[in-house]
């Protein structure tokens, strides 16, 4: 990336518009894992991160799921560092056994929803004696794959623009960014 880019990259956080700091992702996080472990604790299932995005939120998860459970990842993208969804490509479908068991995907954002109707679809399909999604974020639209379209299990509610932060990306950057921030403009 040349530095003109990079000072695009760097300019895009300083204007970003911050719509949840750290502490009240934390608490939310808090939240999701106290609903987790009411539902699944006795139920031993499979987790799946989705890379990329879902890197950090099921990092923050994992350590507050205080009961068994095995923690694996599959890697599936759609927007590919871009601000739009395309056909969802599986670039590593789940490989850890699941069958008769039930599975917890985790993401980062439910946005219009192809990419977990997709996952959990195949999981469905593959074996999983149930299917589950926690999202930290879902975005408020009507544009989702299914009308009503929501995860077990959600962290925030945010408008309509284009975020990055706690694993989402801008153009493949700020998943670091510790809030979430709405990219100005979009
Ligand atoms: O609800 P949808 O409209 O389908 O969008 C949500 C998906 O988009 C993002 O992944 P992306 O394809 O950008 O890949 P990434 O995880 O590598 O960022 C995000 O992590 C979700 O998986
Ligand atoms: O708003 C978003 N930000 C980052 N990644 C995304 N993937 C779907 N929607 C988004």
């Amino acid at each position: 990336m040349t530095q003109v880019e990079l000072d695009e990259i760097k300019q895009i956080y300083q204007e970003a518009d911050l719509l949840f700091s750290s502490e009240q992702v934390d608490q939310a996080i808090n939240h999701m894992a106290e609903a987790i472990s009411a539902s699944l604790s006795e139920q031993n299932p499979v987790v799946f991160c989705v890379m990329n995005g879902g890197l950090v939120i099921t990092g923050q998860l994992l350590t507050r799921l205080n009961f068994p459970l095995e923690a694996s990842y599959l890697h599936a993208t759609r927007y590919r560092n871009t601000t739009s969804g395309h056909s969802l490509e599986w670039k590593v479908p789940p490989m850890s056994a699941f069958r008769g068991r039930p599975v917890l995907i985790v993401d980062d954002i439910l946005d219009e929803g192809h990419t977990l109707v997709e996952i959990m679809d195949h999981c469905r399909r593959e074996g999983a004696s149930a299917v589950y999604a926690a999202v930290l974020i879902d975005k408020r639209h009507d544009r989702k794959a299914q009308p009503g379209l929501k995860a077990e299990f959600t962290g925030l509610e945010i408008e309509d623009r284009y975020i990055f932060g706690y694993g989402m990306d801008y153009k493949g950057y700020w998943r670091n960014a510790p809030g979430i921030f709405a990219v100005k403009g979009l």
